[in-house]
């Protein structure tokens, strides 16, 4: 996002956009062009609307224009755009059919530029559609369907997209498409829809086939088993959500369980596996896979899963064979270790050919989970198999195109139950489904029926919980508010220099005291040369664990007060007080010291690691010098720099040489925060509102905060606005989703 004092609109620039002009290819290729020299579109933005000029000379600038802005919303995180929207930009008169206009009030700014980016864009749309003969969606649609680069769609039509050459673009029902997302969502739309409809024939007798061909349980043994498994109800009491997930979950291939922090989704899959173990008849070896975007989720969830395990068991040790429930459940994966990304290759090893061999899949923080991987998750996975979505719906969509749970939840809140869901789910838990979650006549979806809300957070009672409702809710000021009532929990920094968070960063603040201190104290306290391999691999963990104690996360990257800019700061400090010693003078590559905090930018197969893994450079243990010798031992050679991972107990270690794609984490964006948690959260705004700053940022920031958390927001009228702009990410999933009438 660029800061620059920045030209007025359109028409004063260029001579090609004179106001008696009609803008024609070369004129909005020009346009474009400025726009990506201003910062507003990206050089590959304009890529494609130059390649499509050269490609097909007679393109017309309208689709020139439409192709530059889809590239560019697609890194933004848009599967689509909607055409409807960009025509209301030019004149709120042009017709616009009512099912889409609800999308068009809710459109976010169009280019990465301040307010004259979004004129010029307005001012060149109201040429454009000045200049047709015809204004309007009709007229656009026909513009494009008589382009050799566009495949024109009814809506619904299956994922092979009919007959016709593959385009590199597609319009379906209003809305353009890059095909590749078309494919996708087409792919996620009937791969969903498959699993919550009726279960497949066994197609080959095996063994697993039976694992979700077997009938739906008796109710009462289902009954019977929930008040084995969870703590027991009062006679009377009101619906329990977590019971009801797990009633909703065997009732299906496909279950959906989204919820707040702390509100036991976790807690609740574990019973739900029991649960699932304990009505599986014994002779059906259940292969159970756990999976989350991240390493760190995955280990997490692995972890949180162990845990209510053993709770389980140390309670009822008789209750189930324990033992074999255990060696079921695998170690989790990231999702692309799981589908076997591949080195060098975007091809994973695990397709609809090659499927995964698992009958109960579950994932974690599904929320991060984009549009590509879940059509590959789902390709990959056997109809057969259960799967189980768990996350926040309310938490920031992937940086990647798609918002593929957000889309799925989209009923979760109001719950939309039919009368035969309701009835399962009484019979299952023993209490009756409140009526506001019933459905109204003709609105039961499939999908919604599979999909449960947790709604009581057991872990954020106090200060933090009270923010993070209050911002979910778009409250402003109540929000504000909280953050300036006394108490160590919350703490507002309106410092209007980034001096304040190196502050924050090296001391903490009062009530919340440390910062980055403990880390770099337990970084200071490395065992001594003689020491064992097993204290060297203590003191690593004891130095990971101080570094996930406190996080600065940022809405931006680059600037004073983006990612980019507080790494530096925080480095160039801890220099000076002498705390970092490294770079090519240490004899180290020129980014490299010990005590760097690096994140992980690329997946990278062969070494074992993945996009936002976070980790921590250190030296080895050192190892015996050969042929070296004195009284007191064997001399000891220092360890080369390797990075060092936690996946919970156990540690990996890479050489730090061989990481190419790595960047600095002192300071992180609240998008790669996602999955993990740490005592003290700064969540960093920019100094002026950016369209970047939003309600699902700020909510995500906050909710990654254990006990403590600092706003930085030098004026409040930036977190405000943030709080208040919601995003909505164009999509076509939900259309697809549509007609699932129950
Ligand atoms: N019904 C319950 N009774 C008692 N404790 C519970 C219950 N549900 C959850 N908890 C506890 O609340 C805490 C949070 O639960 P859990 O970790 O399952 O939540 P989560 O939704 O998975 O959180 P996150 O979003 O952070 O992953 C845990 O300590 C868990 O043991």
């Amino acid at each position: 996002m660029t800061t620059l004092n920045l030209p007025g609109p359109a028409q004063d620039q260029s001579p090609h956009t004179a106001p008696d002009t009609p803008p024609d290819a070369a004129a909005v290729l020009a346009e474009l062009a400025r726009w990506a020299e201003l910062g507003w579109l990206r050089r590959l933005d304009l890529a494609l609307a130059r390649w499509l000029q050269a490609e097909l000379p007679d393109s017309p600038p309208e689709l020139l224009l439409a192709a530059a802005l889809l590239a560019q919303r697609e890194g933004r995180g848009h599967s689509c755009i909607v055409l409807a929207d960009l025509l209301a930009l030019a004149d709120a008169a042009v017709p616009v059919p009512t099912d889409l206009a609800l999308q068009a009030a809710e459109v976010d700014e169009w280019l990465d530029g301040p307010e004259p980016a979004q004129q010029a864009l307005r001012s060149l749309m109201a040429r454009l559609v000045a200049e047709a003969s015809a204004p309007g969606l009709a007229h656009w649609e026909a513009l494009f369907a008589a382009s050799p680069a566009v495949q024109v769609l009814a809506p619904g039509v299956p994922e092979t997209g009919g007959a016709g050459p593959a385009t590199p673009l597609l319009l379906e029902g209003g809305r353009l498409y890059l095909r590749r997302h078309w494919r996708e969502e087409c792919l996620v739309a009937a791969e969903v829809l498959a699993r919550v409809g009726p279960a497949p024939m066994p197609a080959s007798g095996a063994v697993n086939d039976l694992v979700a061909e077997a009938p739906p349980p008796d109710p009462a043994e289902v009954r019977a088993w929930l008040d084995r498994l969870f703590t027991p109800r009062e006679p009377g009491a009101p619906l329990d959500w977590q019971r009801a997930a797990c009633a909703v979950a065997l009732r299906g291939r496909l279950a959906l369980i989204t919820g707040g922090p702390g509100t036991g989704k976790t807690y609740t899959v574990a019973r739900l596996l029991a649960l699932v173990f304990a009505l599986q008849p014994p002779t059906v070896p259940l292969r159970i896979a756990l999976a989350a975007p991240t390493g760190k989720a995955a280990a997490r969830l692995k972890q949180s899963i162990d845990l209510a395990l053993q709770g389980l068991r140390q309670a009822q040790p008789g209750l189930l064979d324990w033992d074999l429930l255990a060696q079921r459940l695998a170690q989790a994966h990231t999702l692309h270790k799981l589908l076997g990304a591949r080195p060098d290759t975007r091809h994973l090893r695990h397709d609809a050919r090659h499927p995964l061999e698992v009958d109960l899949l579950v994932v974690d923080e599904a929320s991060m989970v984009h549009l590509e991987l879940m059509a590959a998750l789902l390709a990959a996975l056997p109809r057969r198999a259960r799967l189980l979505l768990l996350g926040d719906k309310d938490q920031l969509a992937s940086v990647e195109a798609g918002a593929v749970l957000g889309d799925l939840c989209a009923d979760a809140e109001a719950g939309r139950y039919g009368s035969d869901t309701a009835g399962w789910i009484a019979a299952c838990t023993g209490a009756p489904l409140p009526a506001p979650y019933l459905a109204a006549p003709g609105e039961a979806s499939a999908l919604a029926q599979q999909t449960v809300m947790l709604r009581e957070s057991r872990r954020f009672h106090g200060a933090i919980g009270q923010l993070a409702q209050a911002v979910n809710a778009g409250d402003a000021s109540v929000a504000l508010q909280r953050l300036q009532a006394p108490g160590p929990e919350l703490a507002h920094l309106a410092d209007p220099q980034p001096g304040g968070v190196l502050r924050l960063a090296l001391q903490g603040r009062a009530g919340a005291e440390g910062g980055y201190g403990p880390f770099l104290q337990a970084l200071g306290e490395r065992p001594p040369p003689s020491a064992s391999v097993e204290d060297h691999a203590a003191w690593v963990r004891r130095v990971l664990g101080a570094f996930d104690r406190f996080r600065l996360l940022c809405a931006l990257r680059e600037g004073d007060w983006g990612v980019a800019g507080l790494n530096r700061a925080i480095e160039q400090a801890l220099r000076q007080r002498g705390l970092i010693h490294g770079g090519a003078s240490a004899g180290l590559g020129n980014d490299w010291y010990e005590g760097r905090p690096v994140m992980v930018t690329r997946n990278d197969s062969a070494l074992g690691v993945y996009n936002g893994d976070v980790g921590l450079a250190l030296r080895a243990a050192p190892t015996p010098a050969s042929g070296q010798g004195s009284g007191s031992g064997p001399a000891r050679r220092a360890g080369p720099l390797r990075v060092w991972f936690a996946d919970g107990d156990q540690l990996r270690s890479v050489l730090a040489s061989r990481l190419a794609a790595v960047e600095t984490a002192w300071a992180m964006t609240v998008h790669k925060s996602q999955g993990s948690e740490f005592e003290h959260t700064v969540l960093v705004l920019p100094p002026r509102a950016n369209p970047v700053a939003t309600r699902e940022l700020v909510y995500t920031g906050i909710t990654r905060a254990r006990s403590r958390f600092t706003l930085v927001a030098a004026q409040p009228a930036v977190f405000e606005q943030a709080v208040r702009r919601r995003t909505r990410r164009a999509s076509g999933l939900p259309m697809r989703l549509a007609g699932t009438a129950e």
